[in-house]
């Protein structure tokens, strides 16, 4: 074993020497930080954005390079030319800008992911390096060059590269939280992480194929390969909840990369924050795509023409709004196609040269202008001709115009004729009612079509006038009192104090602004989308880049889709790849056949697939009585808790079912003085609960060592997709307790 110890000798000395590359570039840009910093709020306004700008710079690096500590390195290739490459999460030059470490997503790194005996793509040797910490612990070679293979040499053919490394990651417990694959990515998902920037690609997968982590390793290489594209415009990664989000929200960083925006369609729009729950044919009504006209026409009933003039006396003078002067003045404004708040400025001031041109009658005709304008002043702060304006063209926020349409029948029936009356009460609920997710594309629609309220931009405008002149104010009594005004000026210094905030990053700015435009979107889950999402969606992504992932096979909402092609062909015509992932790398094979089976008996469209490994005794099943099964699953769950959490903390152990069982095996739980968290929670310490009871829709995304199924012909009962989605989250076992028979299809033949 000389031979062995030797090698990870060697290597460890390869390892220190980019580690000790490492520090000293993270003690470099600290203290070039730490000077930055010390220069102090002085220097002309542009001094001072360069050094804000170096600020950010450095701190962002520092961040980068604190980020990556974990399997700096992970990856050797040995060329024929004798060239050794050694493969890591970023890259590092020597002081020379000699390379040490080679980018994983660097084309260069490329063959350590693609090379394979029949294409070796000049590579005679793959390493994978294991390392714990700082530490080498193993090394795992394939050897590619086929003339180098000795008999024992085989099994390092398999379809899987660095099988070893792999498999050994896949059996580690889990944390709660997900990690990344990037010391282990597959052939088959290399080619989708770095597939081209452009157009719309579909990534289906049935579960456990390394959809998400592909997803995000394609965040990170995009952002890699196309950086001064996305810098600017940003990423955004849309997810199906915040809990999934958190449960992936160490990936990108573990990558280098902290500026990618991540969302759910229901946080979608700045400043909404979708509570409300409704029942699920509510929400499926609310996605179709038919809404979108239904929020148009919506809009455009703000339009109105009043059924009587209206007279008004200014100054002695009689004004008549007349019902064929608004109705003109609307089909003009109309005409530029503006969204409803910026055309209604046409329309007022259409309305008020009418209303004006009453009055310079009334005076005997011709006048100066600027006496007109007094005029068309005087009419515009008349307090009645304001109101029947407003009448005729009200300024709206997305909130107004969609809580009346909800709350108002009689505004639901104008604007929704094409809904049946019984569809049209689904839709009916209190104008204070909580927003729901699904309400949030129409909340985007119709923010669209209406365009900024223009009065609020007003109120913002007279705002920061006020601002500003306070500010200059109190920048005066400073100069006054410190006797600098020879220095600077008020207004030099009041800029000041405006630019004292942080400085924002694109990501920041981007996640604040509802009609940011990104450079490219990633959605996850995307299955679940509903058309009207897929507006919202779209709108943010003009050059429609798009990494678009899930499984159509594990669809749960009632919105979204079965075929991808009856989903995206609405939205993005034919414009759009699909590229497929076929290796199971989370759930045993027995188990995975066994979900196979019974979603295929239930009619899913399910994705073949071959699952990565095997593990013994993964699938137990118990049939106990209706009345004991929240007890027994609340033993089952105990007792795999005991088993699978290791003296690191990690082992995680679900109990997954519909809501009624578990609030018994809570019960049972509590009563037996076990810890649980019941439900996916809203904060983040959940996710690092080692036993946590979960709905099919809550433990979607995520994966656990062993999953309790709870009466899966209930879960069946609710949706096929659900119990497709329970059967598949475990990495280790999947324990099932029913008193009901089991589905159709459980049984192998
Ligand atoms: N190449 C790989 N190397 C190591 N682990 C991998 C690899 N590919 C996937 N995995 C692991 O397999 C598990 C499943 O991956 P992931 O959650 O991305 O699958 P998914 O297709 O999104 O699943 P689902 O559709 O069920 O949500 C994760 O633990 C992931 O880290």
């Amino acid at each position: 074993m000389a031979g062995i110890e030797a090698e990870l000798a060697a290597e460890q000395q390869t390892v220190d020497g980019l580690y000790a590359r490492l520090d000293d570039l993270r003690a470099q840009t600290r203290d070039r930080l730490a000077r930055v910093r010390r220069s102090g709020p002085s220097g002309s306004p542009q001094n001072r954005s360069e050094r804000d700008a170096f600020a950010t710079l450095y701190e962002d690096r520092v961040a980068q390079l604190e980020a990556v500590e974990e399997r700096l390195v992970f990856g050797r290739l040995d060329l024929e030319d004798g060239v050794r490459r050694y493969v890591g999460r970023i890259g590092l030059t020597d002081e020379e800008q000699s390379p040490l470490l080679t980018d994983w997503r660097a084309p260069a790194a490329q063959p350590f992911y693609r090379a394979t005996a029949a294409h070796p793509d000049g590579v005679v040797r793959r390493r994978h390096v294991v390392t714990r910490g700082r530490k080498v612990t193993g090394v795992e070679d394939e050897v590619l060059d086929l003339d180098l293979l000795t008999d024992g040499d085989d099994a390092r053919l398999s379809g899987l590269s660095g099988e070893g490394a792999l498999l050994a990651g896949l059996a580690a417990g889990r944390t709660g939280r997900m990690g990344d694959i990037v010391a282990t990515i597959q052939a088959e998902q290399d080619r989708i992480i770095r597939d081209e920037l452009t157009g719309a690609l579909v990534v289906q997968g049935g579960p456990g194929t390394g959809k998400t982590a592909v997803a995000l390793h394609r965040a990170a290489y995009l952002l890699y390969a196309h950086r001064r594209v996305l810098e600017r415009s940003g990423v955004l990664l849309v997810g199906p909840s915040r809990t999934f989000l958190r449960y992936i929200d160490q990936v990108l960083p573990s990558l280098g990369e902290t500026g990618v925006v991540t969302t759910t369609v229901a946080e979608l729009v700045p400043g909404i924050v979708a509570t409300g729950t409704e029942p699920e044919a509510v929400a499926e009504l609310k996605g179709r795509a038919v809404m979108a006209s239904v929020v148009g026409r919506a809009v455009r009933d703000r339009q109105r023409v009043p059924a009587e003039a209206t007279t008004v006396r200014v100054d002695g003078r009689t004004i008549v709004v007349r019902p064929q002067d608004v109705a003109s003045a609307i089909a003009r404004a109309r005409r530029n196609h503006r969204p409803h708040n910026l055309a209604r400025v046409g329309f007022v001031r259409d309305m008020l040269a009418r209303l004006a041109e009453q009055y310079v009658q009334q005076l005997g005709g011709e006048i100066p202008s600027d006496e007109r304008s007094e005029i068309v002043e005087e009419l515009r702060t008349t307090r009645e001709i304001r109101i029947a304006l407003n009448l005729a063209w009200m300024p709206l926020t997305p909130e107004k115009l969609l809580a009346d349409l909800w709350a108002k029948p009689w505004r639901l029936e104008s604007a929704a004729p094409q809904l049946s009356p019984a569809q049209r009460r689904l839709l009916a609920r209190d104008p204070d009612a909580p927003w729901t997710p699904a309400d949030v594309p129409l909340l985007d629609e119709a923010a669209e079509l209406l365009g900024e309220d223009d009065q609020a931009v007003r109120a913002q405008a007279r705002a920061a006038a006020e601002r500003r002149q306070s500010e200059l104010e109190y920048a005066r009594q400073v100069l006054e009192s410190t006797g600098s005004g020879a220095l600077v000026s008020a207004e030099m210094l009041a800029d000041r104090f405006a630019s004292s905030g942080p400085a924002l990053t694109t990501a920041e700015r981007a996640a604040a602004d509802r009609s940011w435009t990104y450079g490219h979107v990633v959605v996850d889950e995307a299955q679940e989308l509903s058309a009207m999402a897929w507006r919202a969606l779209l709108r943010r992504v003009p050059t429609r880049s798009l990494t678009i992932v899930g499984d159509v096979a594990q669809t749960t909402a009632a919105a979204g889709a079965r075929d991808w092609a009856r989903m995206l062909d609405p939205v993005l015509r034919s414009s759009w790849r699909l590229a497929e992932l076929t290796v199971n790398y989370r759930t045993p094979a027995v188990v995975a056949d066994t979900a196979r089976r019974v979603a295929v008996a239930a009619g899913l469209p399910v994705s073949p697939l071959t699952s990565a490994r095997d593990v013994p005794d993964a699938l137990v099943v118990e049939s106990v009585g209706g009345d004991t099964i929240g007890a027994a699953a609340a033993r089952y769950a105990e007792k795999a808790v005991t088993e699978v959490t290791d003296a690191s903390g990690a082992g995680r152990v679900a109990v997954v079912a519909t809501p009624g069982h578990l609030g018994r095996v809570h019960e049972a739980l509590r009563d037996a003085g076990t810890p649980a968290v019941l439900g996916a929670g809203a904060t983040s310490a959940d996710l690092d609960a080692p036993l946590v009871l979960l709905t099919p829709r809550e433990a979607k995304g995520l994966e656990f060592d062993v999953v309790v199924l709870v009466e899966p012909a209930d879960v069946l009962a609710a949706s096929a997709g659900d119990l497709y989605v329970a059967m598949t989250r475990p990495t280790r076992a999947l324990r099932v307790l029913h008193s009901a028979p089991l589905p159709a299809g459980w049984a192998a033949d």
